[in-house]
């Protein structure tokens, strides 16, 4: 058997924060007529240049077509080649092995007749507690916004979230206060993330502050690749920190200097379930904890992780996937499904991610390219259509 064709659609779908993210669907083809689904997901995200969408289905099509689908492992060693690893944390490169990856795992398990998870190490649960995200505050008009969401999910279930902090403290505060009063312990805040934002010396003074409310770990409290930082800020607080992992040096990194109690780990953001499985031997290993992060993907990608963590052992922190929560639409006709505030790993009877394109609301969402149009650097830091200076 051999892979025969590829194809890639560009979807562009608005969050319900009105933030439009951009997609690409990816289909691998087999000369038995069995397809493989797979998604590169959110795109949106700096550095501002954008892919071409025709040139990448060629260079995709030179490596795949011809080889046999269950060559898993050679096929990543060359996507590796053509797509190496950057000591970065949105480098897209990353994004487009992990749609192929993804595709590949999707079309074993259809081949085999077997659910991913069961593929790639079977299930040690059938649900993920997933937390829901609060986008990053910069103004105190956008607290009352945000208690509004988390009285919103919390009636759908949610009764984890996470913030993103560090632009304005007053408001971070302002939130995590009004949470409080409001909620008391029946919310809980599983993470205060700086997203790179501060240097660690700067994360550790806002850490200080908002330290009188209840939050369970911190995430990224200092620059990008800054492993000693991440080391001082360690020793000097209390809470779990996290940090995603981008690539296997940059890990490798963080293990040396002891940087981390928990590697945060997503297919996209490491090249797809194979590296992402890496990761998660080399947390086991180093006896670091491990929870699934996300950029927010739609269903297939979501699907994806959920296999994943299903098959984990060491997943021992509140995990991150709500993408197909916070966007307006999704592309597959059953998407996947969240329960008082898990993520449910699609069931064993259904083979590959148990997911079926839906083409309607692919047409509807069909974007011709990759293209950025006029958008600012705090949109994409903070995930938000927020655009005051
Ligand atoms: O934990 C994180 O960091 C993220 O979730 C990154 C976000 O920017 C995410 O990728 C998103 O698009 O909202
Ligand atoms: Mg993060
Ligand atoms: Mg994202």
């Amino acid at each position: 058997m051999k892979i025969s064709d590829l194809k890639l659609t560009v979807v562009g779908i608005p969050r319900h924060t009105g933030f439009v993210s951009k997609h690409v669907i990816v289909e691998i083809m087999t000369d038995e007529g069995v397809t493989g689904i797979g998604e590169m997901s959110d795109f949106s995200h700096l550095p501002q240049y954008s892919l071409d969408v025709n040139d990448l289905t060629t260079v995709l099509k030179t490596i795949l077509v011809g080889k046999n689908p269950f060559d898993i492992s050679l096929i990543n060693k060359e996507l590796l080649s053509n797509f190496p690893e950057m000591m970065f944390y949105y480098e897209k490169g990353n994004f487009v092995r992990n749609g192929v990856d993804a595709a590949l795992h999707d079309l074993a398990g259809k081949l085999l007749n077997t659910s991913v998870a069961d593929f790639i190490g079977g299930r040690v649960k059938d649900k993920i507690k997933v937390c829901y995200p609060i986008f990053r505050h910069r103004f105190m008009e956008e607290v009352e916004e945000n208690l509004e969401v988390v009285r919103t999910r919390f009636k759908q279930g949610f009764d984890t979230f996470r913030l993103y902090v560090g632009k304005n403290l007053d408001a971070d505060e302002a939130f995590l206060d009004g949470v409080k009063s409001e909620f008391g312990s029946k919310v809980i805040i599983k993470s205060l993330d700086f997203s790179h934002l501060l240097d660690w010396k700067q994360a550790w003074q806002a850490t200080k502050r908002l330290s009188k409310y209840d939050f369970q770990l911190i995430e990224s409290p200092a620059a990008q690749n800054d492993f000693e930082g991440l080391h001082h800020f360690r020793l000097k607080v209390d809470h779990p920190i996290s940090e995603h992992v981008w690539s296997f040096r940059q890990q490798y990194e963080m293990i040396r200097h002891d940087s981390v109690d928990i590697f945060n780990i997503s297919p996209i953001f490491i090249g797809g379930l194979t590296a992402a499985r890496k990761a998660a031997a080399a947390a086991e290993v180093s006896g670091k904890g491990c929870l699934l992060g996300t950029t927010q993907e739609l269903s297939i990608g979501t699907a994806a992780m959920a296999h994943l963590g299903a098959s984990l052992v060491n997943l021992n922190f509140t995990s991150d996937p709500t993408g197909p929560e916070l966007y307006v639409s999704d592309i597959v006709k059953n998407p996947v499904k969240y329960e008082d505030g898990y993520l449910l790993v699609p069931g064993r009877d259904k083979p590959g991610f148990g997911m079926e394109l839906d083409w309607d609301l692919i047409e509807k969402y069909r974007v011709p390219d990759l293209s950025w149009g006029s958008i600012s650097v705090h949109q994409l830091q903070d995930r938000t259509a927020q655009t005051k200076a």
